[in-house]
């Protein structure tokens, strides 16, 4: 039987008591910590609150190739769910993704600088108070404008208590 190896699987970011931020640092999308991440940097724009964006330019290369020249469906998949990802935090809400549909509208080149674009579509009220569903979209875009894949995704606000259940402190208000 193989030694299980530590550094992967206990991570010393789960020593303590981080906070939801440090346990980000290793997110395989945006974590700067993650060897074999993406390290996708955002930019978000809240200056319309009713129609927050979230927007990443970036590049691949051979190591998430499907159709050859092109990025695989599962890592396309990966950077639109972290396009409406992003959208959260600004939102004040700490979520996670329910339910995401994909176009896959054209094959995502490698080799080519891309951008990336989330966003805030809207979060229907329950009761008189903002609700629990929180309704985004995202698209991969050629520099020309040229849509290649969209998606349209459900987070759910998570209750703190989740978060402290699994040892994770809430980011400051
Ligand atoms: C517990 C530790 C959590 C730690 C992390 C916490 C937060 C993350 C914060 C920061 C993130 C940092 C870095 C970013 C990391 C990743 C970025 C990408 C984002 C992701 O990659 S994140 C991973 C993938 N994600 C999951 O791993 C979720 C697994 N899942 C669950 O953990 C539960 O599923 C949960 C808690 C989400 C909800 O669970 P639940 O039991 O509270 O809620 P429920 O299932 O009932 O759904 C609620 C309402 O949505 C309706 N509904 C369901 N499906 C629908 C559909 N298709 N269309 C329309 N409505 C639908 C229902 O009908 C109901 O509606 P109603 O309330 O009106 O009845």
């Amino acid at each position: 039987m193989t030694t299980p190896d530590t550094a992967r699987h206990t991570p010393n970011s789960m020593d303590g008591n981080p906070t939801i931020d440090e346990r980000a640092n290793h997110c395989f999308g945006c974590g700067p910590a993650n060897p074999q991440g993406l390290h996708l940097a955002f930019t978000t724009d809240t200056s319309n609150p009713e129609a927050i964006t979230a927007t990443c330019h970036f590049q691949l290369d051979r190591m998430h190739e499907g159709p050859p020249g092109y990025i695989h469906g599962g890592i396309v998949a990966a950077l639109l769910d972290e396009a409406m990802s992003k959208l959260n935090r600004p939102l004040n809400v700490l979520a996670m993704t329910r339910h995401m549909e994909i176009d896959y509208l054209r094959p995502v080149p490698l080799y080519q600088p891309l951008v990336l674009i989330g966003r805030h579509l809207n979060r229907p009220a329950k009761d008189g108070t903002p609700g629990r569903k929180l309704f985004h979209q995202a698209e991969i875009q050629h520099p020309d404008g040229t849509v290649l894949a969209r998606s349209k995704g459900l987070f759910i606000a998570i209750d703190e208590k989740l978060l402290f259940a699994a040892g994770i402190t809430p980011p400051e208000a």
